[in-house]
């Protein structure tokens, strides 16, 4: 497990970097009226940014005599420049000088939920409805189960470390989000219940005891401690509180003990009991009591939090309960006695097939990303003088398409995506050899699979090679395109690796993505191809999961507006639906032959 408490680079390139100058003037010279909390790390500001227009932000200064500090500082700025999602505070930047440690993030408008909790703070009004409460859990669960899963373009996935309800931040709609990336640790994208020794952190109320008598941390510590903040949701009390009787100063065990004994409406917050319905109120209470579980094995993924909070949501909602389905088990394994952790979702959603449909016919939700006048529709119009030359630089021909989308001085739009020479597809390819070919217009490849260098047949990672037609690309442009796939960075979602614009050594203006190669082709191959092996029906259920989750994702988290998130394909169907080797033929030979790679592959998608 690599470790971020090194001295990762403060360079992002997504976070901007501030002096010192620029958040004195946000701060009014860090003014104490200005301050909206206090924590280890030292005090936060409200300050306002002018990027164009004044921005309010919230400003965490680090305290010179913290000790922790200079290692966190950067732990923060590694982890919130690699993994951006909407129930993750976000980074807007940070500031580095000699004396000065800085970081810049969205501002938060309604604090932290600990303090409507627990009523204290200045944000702190009135008593959190229960619904309210419900939907902010069930937001920091697909915040960390996003750190937990990783995202396919960076291969790392995260445990946060510090999971408490004072680092569930709330946005003026109450959406809440994760924060407080100091601790967290990265971990390996292939290891699904992977653990490191470490030197204990954390806070205390929230403290897995696995972790802090073993030292072994493992996700499954950001699951104990979600659990206790379900419990302080339901109870309205602190993780830690020694105002009461000695068997109650610890939330978890007190009332662990509570609902044992049968005794649990007698822990309920007041404020809320009379809102919460009964049958809600069981699942909700069943999964804050499997998230504190000793073994930390058998405690639930936060997928499968999300899932079943969601349930309870919609117990809570009213909807009728013998109409809603009660959630599978996402961990189908332990239905079959083993481990859950090592459960992988073979099924991934391609969509690149058909991308021309995700923008056409509708208006993009940013206001620059809409189709201007200056968009051609007609493709013949886009010449080789508007395509990236060989090194990826632009021309200036101003009425191109592309040559207004793409930044000046032709800087790859989207840096986590390799931009490969035609060169360099063409070693891949074989020169595009009819043996490497898949279907028309996919070649299969090798490359290694950390450089992303062409290796020979069979040696390294397998990956497709896709060509875009202009008819494809022309509208909205490729940094429209690209932007959108780097926005569909899921496990559940064919990983792209990168992409190529060298027009001039193509034929026909297009571009090519490089994508990885799914090897158990396309979900209609196994269904209906005759004399295929029939799939079992838990192999059916997690290939569903799978592609619901990837579809989930499409809807929800794409920069799209509603009628496109509903309509990301036209007639979804078995073929979008992609298999990788992982579990669901545990024993496929590593090294398949190309006749059978295309065997395979003959009807996919790609
Ligand atoms: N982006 C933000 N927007 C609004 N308020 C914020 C923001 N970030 C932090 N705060 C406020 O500042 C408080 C202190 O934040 P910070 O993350 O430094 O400490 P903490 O998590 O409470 O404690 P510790 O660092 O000791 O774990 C938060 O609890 C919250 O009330």
């Amino acid at each position: 497990m690599s470790d971020c408490d090194g001295s990762p680079s403060t360079s992002s390139s997504s976070s901007r970097r501030f002096s010192l100058a620029d958040i004195q003037s946000a701060t009014d010279n860090f003014s104490d009226e200005l301050v909206i909390g206090q924590g280890g790390f030292g005090k936060v500001y409200k300050g306002s940014i002018s990027d164009g227009e004044s921005m309010t932000v919230a400003v965490k200064r680090l305290n010179p005599r913290s000790r922790q500090g200079a290692r966190e500082f950067r732990t923060e700025i590694e982890m919130l420049s690699r993994f951006r999602y909407p129930y993750l505070v976000s980074l807007i930047g940070y500031c580095e000088e000699p004396d000065e440690m800085i970081l810049v993030y969205e501002y938060m408008p309604r604090g932290n939920f600990a303090d409507h909790l627990h009523r204290s703070g200045k944000n702190y009004s009135e008593p959190l409805p229960w619904l309210r409460r419900l939907r902010i859990c069930i937001d920091a669960a697909r915040g960390l189960d996003y750190l937990h899963t990783g995202t396919s373009i960076q291969p790392d996935r995260a445990i946060h470390r510090d999971v408490k309800s004072s680092n569930i931040l709330l946005d003026h709609n109450w959406d809440a989000k994760i924060s407080d990336f100091g601790l967290s640790k990265l971990g390996p994208e292939d290891q699904a219940y992977s653990h490191v020794s470490t030197e204990v952190k954390g806070t205390f109320g929230y403290l897995d005891p696995e972790y802090y008598l073993t030292r072994r941390l493992t996700r499954k510590s950001d699951v104990y401690a979600f659990g206790v903040v379900m419990l302080e949701a339901l109870c309205g009390r602190s993780a830690v509180d020694f105002s009461g009787d000695e068997e109650q100063w610890g939330l978890a065990g007190w009332a662990q003990y509570c609902i044992g004994e049968g005794t649990v409406d007698e822990i309920i917050d007041p404020s809320v009991k009379e809102e919460i319905k009964k049958d809600c109120l069981m699942e909700f209470v069943q999964i804050a009591v499997e998230c504190l579980r000793n073994i930390p094995r058998k405690r639930p993924t936060m997928a499968e939090i999300v899932v079943r909070l969601e349930f309870a949501l919609a117990l809570q909602e009213g909807k009728d309960s013998s109409k809603i389905a009660k959630p599978a088990k996402l961990d189908l394994a332990l239905q079959e006695g083993e481990d859950s952790s090592d459960v992988v979702m073979p099924a991934k959603l391609t969509f690149t097939r058909n991308m021309k449909r995700f923008f056409l016919g509708t208006t993009l939700v940013n206001s620059d990303t809409k189709p201007t006048s200056k968009v051609q529709t007609n493709h013949s119009s886009i010449s080789n003088s508007v395509m990236p030359d060989k090194d990826g630089a632009m021309s200036n021909n101003k009425d191109g398409v592309l040559a207004q989308e793409l930044p000046s001085g032709g800087q790859t739009p989207t840096p986590s995506f390799k931009q490969f020479t035609f060169t360099e597809l063409k070693s891949i390819t074989e020169n595009f050899s009819n043996e490497m070919k898949l279907s028309e217009g996919s070649h299969v490849g090798w490359i290694d699979e950390k450089t992303y260098n062409p290796l020979e047949f069979g040696v390294g990672m397998a990956v497709v090679v896709k060509k875009i037609t202009p008819n494809e690309f022309q509208y909205p442009g490729l940094r429209q395109i690209l932007d959108f796939l780097r926005e569909c960075s899921h496990p559940n979602l064919v990983k792209l690796l990168g992409y190529c614009t060298e027009s001039k050594y193509s034929e026909a203006n297009n571009m090519f993505l490089v994508h990885e190669y799914m090897q158990k082709g396309s979900l209609d191959n196994h269904l209906f191809r005759e004399g295929a092996e029939p799939l079992s029906w838990p192999i059916r259920l997690k290939i569903a999961i799978g592609a619901a989750r990837g579809l989930a994702f499409l809807h929800t988290n794409t920069n799209t507006n509603t009628i496109q998130k509903q309509n990301m394909y036209s007639k979804f169907a078995a073929w979008d639906i992609l298999l990788d080797k992982l579990s669901l033929f545990p024993n496929s030979i590593r090294r398949t032959s190309m006749q059978s790679f295309r065997t395979l592959e003959c009807q996919s998608s790609m």
